[in-house]
């Protein structure tokens, strides 16, 4: 168990800076970002378009490399490591419930669950009882056109925990929800946190901000004091 760990800190990011360049032109989109998540905690990202929070997100999960600065994952160095490592990593300690969905098309809610469930740690939950977490019991023959908005909302968020995450990583996890889809939504997510994982979410939502236990405000690439 690392230092950090020790302190109960499972995600750390230390000066993070990540340069976009698209020929002469250069983007600064983070400019040193600095953030701990302790197991338990819920965090909340916000900021105005632009100014950093899905990259910052992408860097967090191991899915973008920053430039400069270093994230650990449960006393693990993510960044700077092949890719394949970060995947390893990413697999066994990271839930992701990004804007874009989760969930693979062609597949039912069971299969999507399990390919999750491909390089996560045991035991792992099963993919009917991550369904009857999310209230989506009995729907596991699904395939996500086959659901309604809500509804895919909570089966992207069954996928997001189907590794047993110790880091929980969301980009507006809320979106376009109707305020009954919301509320179970967060209530998941605390209660993942109770359970010990550290929780990150990107938000513009009030609702989300109000559920947070600390949050962060990033403008133009640097969270303001
Ligand atoms: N792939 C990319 N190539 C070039 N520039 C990029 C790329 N991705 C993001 N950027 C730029 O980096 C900056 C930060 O973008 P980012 O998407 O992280 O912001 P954001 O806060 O998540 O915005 P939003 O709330 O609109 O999603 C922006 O100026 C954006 O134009």
């Amino acid at each position: 168990m690392s230092p950090a760990e020790r302190e109960g800190d499972v995600l750390t990011a230390r000066d993070l800076y990540r340069f976009y360049r698209a020929g002469e032109e250069e983007t600064l989109a983070l400019r040193g970002v600095s953030l701990r998540v302790r197991r338990g905690e819920t965090l909340a990202v916000t900021g105005p378009s632009g100014s950093g929070k899905s990259t910052l997100l992408a860097c967090l999960a191991g899915l973008d490399e920053p430039e400069g600065g270093v994230v650990h994952v449960a006393g693990e160095r993510l960044s700077h490591r092949p890719e394949a490592d970060r995947a390893r990593i990413r697999a066994r300690r990271i839930g992701i419930l990004l804007q874009s969905g989760n969930l693979l098309a062609h597949l039912d809610l069971r299969a999507n669950i399990r390919l999750a469930h491909t390089a996560a740690r045991t035991p792992r939950p099963t993919p009917s009882a991550l369904l009857d977490q999310v209230g989506l019991h009995g729907r596991g023959a699904a395939l996500p056109r086959e659901l309604a908005g809500g509804e895919l909302a909570r089966a992207g968020l069954a996928v997001a925990l189907a590794n047993d995450p110790d880091v929980l990583l969301a980009d507006e996890p809320t979106g376009e929800l109707d305020g009954t889809t919301e509320q179970r939504i967060l209530e998941l997510l605390r209660e993942r946190a109770h359970n010990g994982a550290a929780v990150l979410l990107v938000t513009h939502s009030a609702e989300v901000v109000r559920i947070a236990d600390r949050v962060i405000a990033l403008r133009d690439g640097r969270s303001l004091p």
